[in-house]
């Protein structure tokens, strides 16, 4: 029994999905989460609103903050168009090491680069040391009070431009209040909520989106 829930959750998709098969690995940790250990993942009910959202955007750039194990980051990859950039930041080193491993078993290891470190200290660094200019897609799924801080630093650092399309989770549990009142009352973004429930159970949650105007 392996001594942590993410290292089983891995071994759960490595034995229950299709290798290559990105579906199937989603559809396997949504099986294992519900059925057997909870884990914070998005999960289907939010997952496929993110989908929508990240059709809807065709992103060339996007950016996760909060990789967790890679559910999100696989469900997200799945959707881009080929060439598209997606850099997803990890501050916990096990966890981005299962996340790792989850990409390549799924087949989108060349879609996708994980970014070790606190999204602090790597959002500076995405224009020199990433090559990045601006995003077109933000996945906001870390820790709820960095929501803000980190918003405003994507903001002070040129990488939001007009029509960027930021996409928050947890806004309602565990909650992200101080996130919800500033994109709300900041001239800067048009924001939409979308209820839904926290993953894999009856309560309740919502993604906030907020698009840049520039
Ligand atoms: O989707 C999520 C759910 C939870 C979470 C934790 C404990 C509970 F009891 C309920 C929900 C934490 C999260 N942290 C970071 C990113 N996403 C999260
Ligand atoms: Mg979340």
């Amino acid at each position: 029994m392996p001594q942590i829930k993410e290292q089983r959750i891995l071994d759960y998709v490595l034995q229950n999905a299709v290798k290559g098969d990105p579906q199937s690995v989603v559809d396997a940790i949504d099986k294992y989460c519900s059925e057997k250990e909870w884990a914070m993942n998005v999960g289907n009910e939010k997952g496929l609103i993110l989908d929508k959202i990240v059709s809807e955007t065709n992103p060339s750039t996007a950016l996760e903050l909060g990789t967790y194990c890679g559910y999100s980051g696989v469900r997200i990859a799945q959707l881009l168009k080929p060439g598209a950039c997606f850099l997803t930041v990890e501050k916990n080193p096990v966890h981005a090491a299962i996340a790792k491993q989850i990409f390549e078993f799924a087949g989108v290891q060349e879609k996708i680069k994980i970014l070790e470190g606190s999204s602090e200290e790597i959002i500076p660094q995405l224009k020199s040391k990433h090559k990045v200019n601006t995003f077109d897609f933000i996945f906001i799924d870390h820790w709820s009070d960095r929501y803000t801080p980190d918003t405003k630093l994507l903001e002070e650092c040129g990488l939001l431009k007009q029509g960027s399309v930021l996409l928050a989770d947890n806004v309602i549990y565990p909650g992200a209040p101080d996130f919800l009142q500033y994109v709300r009352n900041c001239s800067r973004y048009e924001c939409t909520n979308y209820p839904s429930h926290l993953e894999y159970m009856d309560k309740e949650d919502a993604l906030e989106k907020a698009v840049f105007k520039g």
